[in-house]
């Protein structure tokens, strides 16, 4: 299979910004767009049942569709992204939400996307993701994935924690502070981006490991490294989570220990052909506005 190329273009397989059924008629119009195009539409269940529509259960969308949409912002898409992971459907996001970073294409652009997607002008980007687990000291076992990151931090705002981190199996550092990301190139502009992470190009295969407010007067840098390097965390003391692209949360108590690997196949996010990376830098963060 050509990873990047689309196997076919009939039908896509669209999930809805939670909590916002006012998104109903936007919905309905590119559902329009898309079907006078000659492409099958399929909404996931609970975005069906959130505007009043009956819909596809999720497993049987991803597995039946060329291509899946999120509609909304960028949380949306990720969640799509890790949901979907395992069909590995190239996901595209429309922007119904606010920043729309990843989700890059707007919704007067709809029309002419499609134009262009008909005329292989298209791209898409392999961007790679974290496959992790979290052993408990019971002996269960968790698994996740995630496009942006994941953060070991306290559930109790103002509550410090204690990370201990090893790379390659070598004990490597202990984070005292508010916690620890571990960002992909994906979400080095986000939450990685506000810790004072540095901004890794979405294409680079690493991994980024930042502190968020560490209380010490040795800097604590970000470091980046490999992507094919095991990261092991665990924590002392402090009650702690990890969560997941911001969204799913895991208690880590002490004697648990997460692992941090790169996943075995990229996601796929479909894009304009002319996206430009520098350019959503400038327009969406402002890199280099001197008004900002
Ligand atoms: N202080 C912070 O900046 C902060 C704090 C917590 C979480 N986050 C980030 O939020 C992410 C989850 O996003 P959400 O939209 O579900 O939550 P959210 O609604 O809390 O929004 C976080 C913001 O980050 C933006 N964002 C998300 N991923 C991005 C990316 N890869 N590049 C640039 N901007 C991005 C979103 O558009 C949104 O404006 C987490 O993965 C984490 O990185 C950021
Ligand atoms: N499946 C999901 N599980 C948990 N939270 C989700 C899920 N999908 C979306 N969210 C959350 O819903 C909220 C709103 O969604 P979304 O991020 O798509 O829109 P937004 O905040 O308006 O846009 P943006 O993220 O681009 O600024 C976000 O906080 C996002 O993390």
């Amino acid at each position: 299979m050509n990873k990047d190329r689309l196997q076919k273009i009939e039908s896509a397989g669209f999930v809805l910004k939670p909590d916002s059924p006012e998104i109903k008629p936007i919905f309905q119009e590119i559902r329009k767009l898309f079907e006078e195009r000659g492409i099958r539409v399929a909404l996931a269940e609970r975005s069906a049942a959130m505007i009043g529509e009956r819909g596809t259960p999720f497993e049987k969308m991803c597995e039946e569709s060329d291509f899946l949409v999120s509609l909304g912002g960028d949380g949306t898409l990720l969640s799509l992204v890790r949901r979907s992971y395992p069909w590995h459907k190239p996901v595209v996001g429309i922007n119904a939400g606010n920043l729309g970073f990843l989700a890059d294409v707007t919704i007067e652009e709809v029309p002419i996307f499609l134009d262009q997607l008909f005329d292989g002008r298209y791209r898409i980007d392999c961007r790679l993701m974290i496959a992790g687990h979290i052993e408990k000291a019971s002996g269960a076992k968790v698994e996740f994935f995630a496009l942006n990151d994941v953060v070991v931090s306290s559930p109790i705002p103002s509550k410090m924690v204690i990370v201990n981190a090893s790379i390659e199996e070598e004990r490597f550092n202990t984070y005292r502070g508010d916690g620890l990301i571990i960002s992909t190139p994906t979400g080095s502009t986000a939450y990685n981006l506000a810790a004072g992470g540095p901004v890794v190009y979405p294409l680079t295969r690493a991994f980024i490991l930042t502190p968020v407010l560490a209380h010490s007067l040795t800097n604590q840098r970000p470091l980046v490294v490999p992507a094919d390097f095991a990261i092991e965390l665990d924590t002392e003391k402090y009650e702690a989570i990890a969560t997941i692209d911001g969204q799913e949360r895991y208690e880590i108590e002490e004697g648990d220990r997460v692992f941090i690997s790169v996943a075995k196949e990229d996601a796929r996010l479909l894009h304009r052909q002319e996206r430009n990376y520098f350019s959503v830098l400038r327009d969406k963060l402002h890199w280099g506005d001197r008004n900002w």
